[in-house]
């Protein structure tokens, strides 16, 4: 089901409470990761959440929200898995585009455990992709992840802040390399990775069109 708004309802508005109600839900996965509530309370909660879901699914979209430009001009994904603030499972990363490239603060959370204590690689390869995607796309030369390569040099902890940095290296044609690491403030590399991105000749075809 499609969702209709009424007329004259303020989307923006709209959209500020999804990010609100997408951090409780963030707040709340955390929470079951880490609950010690007996049995009875699990099951008590589970019913409420049943309930709470079947509420929303009565007005649920196709798909999620799409890339889009907002009302300022900025562009966004709101339901992306990476930066999407209306989608829970993003941290969200907010990047900003530095002369080297691209640069997030982020913290990741007990939801994003791996081995004990620190977070699973896959959650870093994740975030290290979209971030030499954005340094690329910020480059001009917007392109789909071919190849990712992941070094992991020492755990990555949650629930204390890192940084993510991302650049492009090189360019051939429709290919751009770029780097990119998550390190603790201090610069100590935690993680390491390095990608091929490569302009979907579908894309070079319709912006020809
Ligand atoms: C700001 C937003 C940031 C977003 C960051 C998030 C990035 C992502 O997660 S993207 C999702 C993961 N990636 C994908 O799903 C990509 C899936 N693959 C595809 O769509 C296509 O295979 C795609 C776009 C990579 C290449 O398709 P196409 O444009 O038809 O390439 P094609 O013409 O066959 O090949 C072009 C060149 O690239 C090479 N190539 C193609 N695919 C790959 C690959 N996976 N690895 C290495 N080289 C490749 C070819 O060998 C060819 O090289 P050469 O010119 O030297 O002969």
């Amino acid at each position: 089901m499609t969702m209709d708004l009424a007329p004259g309802h303020d989307e923006e508005t709209r959209l500020a409470a999804l990010a609100v109600l997408a951090q409780q839900v963030r707040e709340l996965m955390d929470a079951v990761v880490l609950t010690e509530a007996d049995e009875d309370e699990v099951t008590s909660v589970t019913a409420e959440l049943v309930a709470l879901t079947e509420r929303l699914n009565d007005a649920r979209r196709e798909r999620p929200l799409m890339p889009e430009f907002a009302p300022d001009g900025t562009f966004r994904h709101l339901g992306n898995a990476v930066t999407g603030a209306c989608n829970p499972h993003a941290l969200p990363l907010v990047i900003e585009h530095t002369p080297e490239g691209s640069q997030a603060d982020l913290e990741f959370r007990p939801t994003h455990e791996g081995p004990p204590n620190s977070v699973h690689g896959g959650v870093s390869a994740m975030i290290l992709d979209h971030l030499l995607g954005h340094a690329v796309a910020t480059s001009g030369r917007a392109g789909m992840t071919g190849t990712l390569t992941i070094r992991y040099r020492q755990p990555v902890p949650y629930g204390r802040p890192v940084v993510g940095t991302a650049a492009t290296t090189r360019a051939e044609g429709r290919k751009t390399w770029a780097d990119g690491t998550i390190s603790l403030p201090d610069g100590t590399p935690l993680v390491e990775a390095t990608g091929l991105f490569i302009t979907p000749s579908l894309w070079v075809e319709a912006a020809s069109d």
